[in-house]
């Protein structure tokens, strides 16, 4: 059997090598030549699978080792009996972790707590819920939009777009990149809802780029210039508009999922679902190819306000500065859309939060509720 498999999947000896020989390629070259004689492709999120790239070639399994799947053209593979699988809920972690770094960092930096904001969340999947669950175990008053959602639970708990809107400090958004019918998402952020939001506001887009009108963020942005752009996901990618990216308080490159422990269990869950494709066990686990986390525990034994503590724990293991950073120099250096995919080809290693052990020692032991409810993994000595 052969395999192509995008050059930027880790672990992809350990996770394919079994099924057969792999042909690596980075992922924004794989062409429809490199096909002609592959059984199976195994991609990320760069790489356009639809008719013009399969038709006529043996591949008989296509898995996507990303949640995302709006590269993917589902009914083409079905009517073609492919099988298809991807990786729900893979790095949503990764993601939560990326957006209590980012929103921590830029509320330090306005010098007012995360605590005094309301924060909507737009899109309360695997990544929403779980940005909901830690906001609000840190004690955040939180506000969520959902249509799908609402539809099918009720309304209670939900809120429209218009409403967040109108009452969050901050928008967080965690859809995914829908073109059709009616709830579709591709600039749900457009024109009319970024006039009106409140001055002050700070969007954050960790969904897909296209859900929100580029141009038009950009507009706000350098006119009354009194909102706030936290963007990991763009328009465009990886020649993303330098002039929005300029404008942004925070520029990252479509990387807020890619810790170690989410891309490795994106992996996992293709080497799983192409074993089952085939008939096999898939008997690997993510210990088999997940090493130890180097920085394995933290002790805070003071107590301070909880929301200081989660930022230190929260920066032990990730601060999203390094990859704003990262992006402008190697922009900087080498042009926007070759700076964005080195960045990306290049990752600097990141563990998830839940890797970190944080034992509370003494009066910090009070803070073992909200810290726990945030994410982290405490332990609390017991009281002397
Ligand atoms: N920046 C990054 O590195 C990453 C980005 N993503 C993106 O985040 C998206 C969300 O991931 P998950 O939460 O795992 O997906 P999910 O499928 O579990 O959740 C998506 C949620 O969005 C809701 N939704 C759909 N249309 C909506 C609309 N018009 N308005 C409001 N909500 C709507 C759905 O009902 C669902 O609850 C992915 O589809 C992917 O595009 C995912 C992982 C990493
Ligand atoms: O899982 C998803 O969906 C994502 O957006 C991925 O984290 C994107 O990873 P790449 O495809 O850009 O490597």
């Amino acid at each position: 059997m052969h395999l192509i498999v995008d050059a930027n999947i880790p672990a992809a000896d350990a996770c394919f090598g079994a099924f057969g020989r792999i042909t690596r390629i980075p992922g924004r070259e794989i062409t429809r030549a490199h096909l002609d004689n592959a059984d199976v492709l195994i991609v990320r999120s760069v790489t356009p699978v639809n008719e013009a790239l399969l038709a006529d070639t043996p591949v008989r399994f296509v898995g996507t080792c990303t949640i995302g799947t709006d590269h993917i053209d589902r009914d083409y593979l079905t009517a073609q009996g492919i099988g298809f699988a991807s990786a729900p809920g893979c790095n949503a972690e990764a993601v939560a972790d990326y957006v209590l770094a980012a929103l921590l960092g830029q509320a330090e930096r306005e010098g007012r707590p995360l605590l005094e904001r309301c924060v909507g969340i737009v899109g309360a999947g695997s990544v929403g819920r779980r940005v909901q669950a830690r906001l609000e175990g840190l004690g955040v008053d939180v506000a969520v939009c959902d249509p799908p959602r609402a539809a099918r639970e009720g309304s209670a708990g939900f809120v429209s777009l218009e409403a967040l809107i109108a009452r969050c400090d901050v928008l967080c958004l965690h859809t995914p990149l829908v073109r059709k019918g009616p709830y579709a998402t591709r600039h749900l952020l457009d024109a009319g809802r970024i006039a009106a939001l409140r001055p002050g506001t700070w969007v954050l887009n960790a969904g897909r780029g296209d859900c929100i009108d580029g141009d038009a963020l950009y507009r706000r942005l350098d006119g009354p210039g009194d909102i706030t752009a936290l963007l990991d996901v763009w328009e465009n990618e990886p020649g993303i508009d330098a002039a929005l990216h300029a404008r942004a308080a925070l520029a990252t490159p479509h990387i807020a999922g890619y810790s170690l422990d989410g891309k490795l269990r994106g992996s996992l869950m293709i080497h799983r679902a192409l074993a089952a494709h085939q008939k096999v066990a898939g008997t690997l686990t993510l210990d088999d190819i997940c090493p130890p986390a180097a920085l394995a525990e933290l002790t805070l034994g003071r107590i301070m306000p909880v929301e200081d503590a989660l930022r230190l724990c929260v920066r032990a293991v990730y601060d999203t500065r390094r990859d704003h950073d990262l992006l402008a120099r190697r922009a900087n250096k080498s042009g926007m859309a070759a700076g964005f995919d080195a960045c990306r080809a290049h990752y600097p290693l990141r563990r998830e939060l839940a890797t970190l052990t944080v034992r509370l020692t003494g009066e910090a032991r009070a803070l073992a509720g909200p810290l726990a409810a945030a994410g982290c993994n405490v332990e609390a000595s017991p009281a002397a």
